[in-house]
């Protein structure tokens, strides 16, 4: 990526902007590839997601991401990849680095979100048709607690007409600059909803099957899931929802994402898969599940309970170890939490173990999602056998339920989530799907119970009276 002083953007007038576009241009004349244009704008503070809401093209991708406040969200491409099977996340690093070569970027470059970055949604599985998608948006916000940044990537052509495009970076950045031109919208009522469900009989005998396979010694782990389809009166409205979601779920990251065409995925998960950013990583194992109290008491020993159960513990001991053994495959060297921590969120308790480090030697986020994905906390132990195991026993596909999504800066730094607590959505359809981890000593009722409690809570954060 190239970087260019913000005095080419002048006074951000239109003809600061068209040299800067001629530049661009130029540079593509020079060798026959297009230039990616990116002027990075500090605008006013204002609601992402509110932009996202009525600047969305029908059959254009969008990704929206957002955690206490924190959100970056992008939608159109200007440059755009579907890769399937096992050489995905090769294709998405080639797609990645080529188009970083070609960028030249402009604006107020200070902040953290300042420059372009390329969003990526993983299907759980490398055998789901398209299984990873990644593209530049054509339009980015991005807010921090200190700043708020739009950024346009413009695709400029040899032959690009410049000053339309101009026009159209001058309209947004004027229209970013009010922030009381994007209404919130609230989701409209659902009416009744109905239900449909697999039976839960099949999902019990999944179980079964599957500590079958534990007995003999084909897996140690594997997390098996079910779904529940909402059928609703009217059209879910993906982004509308959204807006419920992350207010019943502050700390976890609220996301919708759509391919363009097709369904939409929006949900609030607990998980991180990895963060870089500083010169550091983040990550977390997070696995064994129990619901909240009803009163402070309840909670504390339905916690306590969780902190000292030995099949939770064990589930969740194998996430920590497959987690720190593809950290150090990579050359790293994490530090991880001696115990499991209670993490709380609304409506269920988890067990999590921070795990973190200095990034040396540079990596990029691709190279981290690549060896952790599917971690036990999705798939299982040993991971081929449990992947095989899970689409064996599992008569649907889960898409991008437990595959991940987020953001790559050109310089490898991002963050990437867990696609987890999640829903599709077409239509008047909303799939929710949810899974628990099984081990030696699963009991089958009690993870359909923990399979229950996950989908219903989803289901009434969607609105549904049920
Ligand atoms: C697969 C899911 O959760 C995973 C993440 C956290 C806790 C889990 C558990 O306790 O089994 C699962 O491993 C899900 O909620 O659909």
């Amino acid at each position: 990526m190239e970087t260019l002083s913000s005095h080419h953007f002048g006074s951000r007038d239109r003809k600061g902007l068209l040299a800067f576009l001629q530049y661009c241009q130029h540079q593509a004349q020079s060798d026959g590839k297009p230039r990616i244009g990116s002027i990075a704008l500090q605008v006013r503070d204002l609601d992402p997601l509110a932009v996202l809401q009525s600047i969305r093209e029908v059959g254009e991708p969008h990704l929206y991401l957002e955690r206490r406040a924190v959100s970056v969200s992008g939608a159109e491409s200007v440059a755009f990849l579907n890769a399937t099977g096992p050489e995905r996340f090769q294709a998405v690093r080639e797609f990645t680095e080529s188009w970083s070569s070609r960028i030249i970027a402009t604006g107020d470059l200070d902040g953290w979100f300042s420059g372009p970055l390329f969003f990526q949604a993983f299907a759980f599985a490398a055998g789901n048709e398209p299984s990873a998608t990644v593209f530049l948006p054509k339009w980015q916000i991005c807010r921090t607690e200190r700043e708020c940044i739009a950024v346009a990537n413009l695709l400029i052509e040899p032959e690009t007409v410049l000053e339309p495009e101009a026009d159209r970076v001058l309209r947004a950045h004027g229209a970013f600059s009010n922030p009381s031109g994007f209404a919130s919208v609230e989701a409209p009522h659902l009416g009744s909803v109905k239900i449909r469900r697999e039976d839960p009989e099949l999902y019990r005998a999944r179980v079964s099957e599957a500590l079958h396979s534990i007995g003999e010694g084909r897996v140690a782990k594997v997390v098996l899931s079910r779904w529940m389809e909402l059928i609703a009166e009217k059209d879910f409205r993906p982004l509308e929802t959204l807006r419920g979601l992350r207010e019943a779920y502050p700390d976890c990251f609220a996301f919708s994402y759509s391919r363009g065409e097709g369904a939409s995925w929006i949900g609030a998960t607990p998980e991180r898969l990895i963060q870089l950013s500083g010169g550091r990583f983040e990550t977390e194992a997070l696995a064994g599940s129990a619901p909240r109290g009803q009163s402070l008491a309840e909670d504390t020993v339905r916690g306590h309970e969780l902190l000292s159960s030995d099949k939770d513990l064990r589930e969740h001991a194998y996430v920590v170890q497959t987690i720190r053994k593809g950290l150090e495959e990579l050359g790293l060297s994490p530090e991880v939490g001696q115990h499991p921590h209670l993490l709380r969120l609304s409506n269920v308790q988890h067990l999590r173990t921070p795990i973190s480090g200095v990034l040396q030697p540079e990596r990029a986020l691709l190279d981290f999602t690549e060896r952790l994905h599917p971690t036990p906390a999705v798939g299982g132990v040993p991971r081929n056998a449990a992947v095989e195991l899970i689409q064996e026993l599992e008569p649907f596909s889960r898409g991008l339920y437990t595959g991940f999504l987020g953001w790559q800066k050109p310089g490898g730094e991002g963050e990437a989530v867990v696609a987890l607590r999640t829903a599709r959505m077409e239509g008047k359809t909303a799939r929710l799907y949810a899974g628990g981890g099984i081990v030696e000593g699963s009991d089958p009722d009690q993870e359909l119970k923990e399979t229950e409690f996950k989908l219903l809570a989803m289901a009434h954060a969607l609105g549904a009276d049920l």
